[in-house]
């Protein structure tokens, strides 16, 4: 039965402007008195809690918008353990909660796995007031949003098997694709398998994505396919290739402008981000904007609103953010040429996408695949290939990825005099180009932590995330290689 009444050391204040109840629990009372005098002004209600016991009892006596929770309760514990553990508790019991975990400054790595485990957002102490504001008023939203959702579920039970992810799709067949594929992806490798099943478990969440991969691997079409399954799929795609924009277009494309804020600006248009709202915004090549930009889309995805250049007012957005980089971006971050703190909420759940080298018989898949479509396309007969011409294929290091073996191959069926593919038949673009060592785990550093985690990650990415593989490869244990995942949060 629900206790009726709050426990002993929490309280409430009612307040007047904004919309919204949301729980603070902390065990240090400044820290509440602070946070409910700043939040009491934006929200209906701000309840408090010192002791995270008593979480649940509140939870069955009232539904929070947002709950804001502390990693570290105990004097001076600083391992966040008890925050996961609350956080858990808080989902079982509420699966639609959002709760925004609190930490100190060098807390933020703890804080983003718990937005792995399904915290909604972090703050970090000592906070910036503004961004709190917007962090809470952001979390409120989406409480509601979950809830119309839910609603919008209830009465219509078309909607998750229509808009929502595939549930059939777990040996990495979609629902509508056909052997060996998943959505438009062709492969059926382990380390593409492992790339399938992570796309179904995140698809289904908010959560923010970053793809990585070197050029021509499929990013973009993993992107879409996190679309095509998630519950915005009914709401607009909109991709941006950042590294494509000038600086002084990045704004006004990504944010709108209005009409005559500049030379040029001879409308009002909405940016990317408005076109957008409801759906998801894939940003492409985000590890090449520059620094002051980075700042700006930072603020952007921080408080959920943009302003139009032109224009004061700020206007929210409802956006997933999907994003994709072929550069090696956390070293990037080491180096001081992307900000760590843009990184943290752009990675919530990672996809490392194979080169197409490592992938074993995905090449001979992708390239009938290709064959028959080009054959078909220029009706030149071409039905197939040999094994000296698949064998040719396999051996060539492919620095383009797929998008350099379907030129390939539409190359040859064109130019072919047989029916079938030889090796004559297949000339590469590039052919003298350096072949990346199998060795190489693309990080410049002597940093040993960043070498043995970029080493972990790349024996999980090699072997589809099989454990015994990975360690076998690594020289490690089972038990050692578990203990470098939780280390590095992979
Ligand atoms: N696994 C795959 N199956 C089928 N087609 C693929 C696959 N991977 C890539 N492609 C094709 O290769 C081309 C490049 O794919 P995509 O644009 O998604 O790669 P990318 O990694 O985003 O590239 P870039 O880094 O250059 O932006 C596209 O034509 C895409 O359809």
């Amino acid at each position: 039965m629900p206790s009726t009444s709050p426990p002993s050391d929490t309280s409430t204040s009612g307040t007047t402007t904004g919309e919204g109840r949301i729980l603070i629990v902390d065990d240090k009372r400044d820290v509440l008195t602070a946070l409910r005098l700043l939040l009491k002004k934006y929200v209906t209600e701000v309840h408090t809690a010192t002791d995270p016991g008593a979480i649940t009892a509140m939870l069955e006596e009232q539904t929070y918008d947002a709950i804001l929770l502390d990693m570290n309760f105990t004097q001076d514990a600083s391992s966040g353990r008890e925050g996961f553990l609350w956080l858990q508790r808080i989902l079982q019991k509420d699966p639609g909660a959002v709760v925004v975990m609190i930490t100190a400054y060098g807390g933020v790595e703890k804080a983003v796995r718990a937005m792995k485990e399904g915290a909604a957002d972090f703050i970090v102490k000592p906070w910036n007031d503004a961004d709190l504001v917007a962090s809470v008023q952001a979390a409120v939203k989406l409480r509601r949003s979950r809830d119309a959702a839910r609603k919008q579920e209830a009465t219509d039970p078309d909607t998750s098997s229509t808009r929502g992810p595939a549930t059939t799709a777990s040996s990495g067949d979609g629902a509508a694709s056909a052997p060996g594929t998943f959505d438009e992806i062709i492969g059926e490798s382990p380390a593409m398998q492992q790339v399938y099943r992570t796309i179904e478990k995140v698809a289904r969440t908010d959560a923010n994505v970053l793809v990585l991969g070197e050029n021509g691997t499929g990013k973009e079409l993993v992107a879409r396919a996190v679309h095509r399954r998630s519950k915005r799929a009914n709401a607009s795609f909109v991709s941006t290739d950042l590294g494509a924009l000038s600086e002084s277009l990045f704004e006004s494309e990504l944010f709108g402008h209005i009409k005559g804020s500049f030379t040029g600006a001879d409308d009002d248009r909405i940016g990317r981000f408005e076109a957008a709202d409801g759906g998801t915004l894939f940003l492409d090549e985000i590890g090449n904007i520059p620094m002051p930009l980075q700042a700006k889309l930072l603020t952007a995805l921080q408080r959920r609103e943009v302003t139009r250049v032109g224009e004061t007012t700020p206007r929210s957005v409802d956006i997933r953010l999907i994003s994709a980089t072929n550069q090696p971006i956390y070293e990037d971050t080491q180096k001081g040429q992307f900000r760590q703190d843009l990184l943290y909420r752009i990675n919530t759940v990672e996809v490392q996408l194979p080169p197409l080298r490592d992938r074993g018989d995905d090449i001979a898949l992708l390239a009938r695949y290709y064959l028959d479509e080009y054959a078909d396309r220029y009706d030149t007969g071409v039905t197939g290939l040999n094994n000296a011409a698949c064998a040719k294929l396999k051996e060539y290091h492919w620095p383009g990825n797929v998008r350099e073996l379907k030129h390939t191959v539409e190359r040859a069926v064109i130019m072919a005099e047989g029916q079938t593919l030889e090796p004559s038949d297949i000339v590469f673009s590039a052919p003298n180009s350096p072949r990346p060592s199998s060795g190489s785990l693309g990080v410049d550093t002597l940093n040993l932590d960043d070498i043995e985690q970029a080493a972990v990650r790349k024996a999980l990415s090699k072997h589809g995330g099989n454990i015994s593989r990975a360690a076998e490869e690594l020289g490690i244990s089972r038990k050692a290689l578990y203990r470098r995942i939780e280390k590095y949060g992979l």
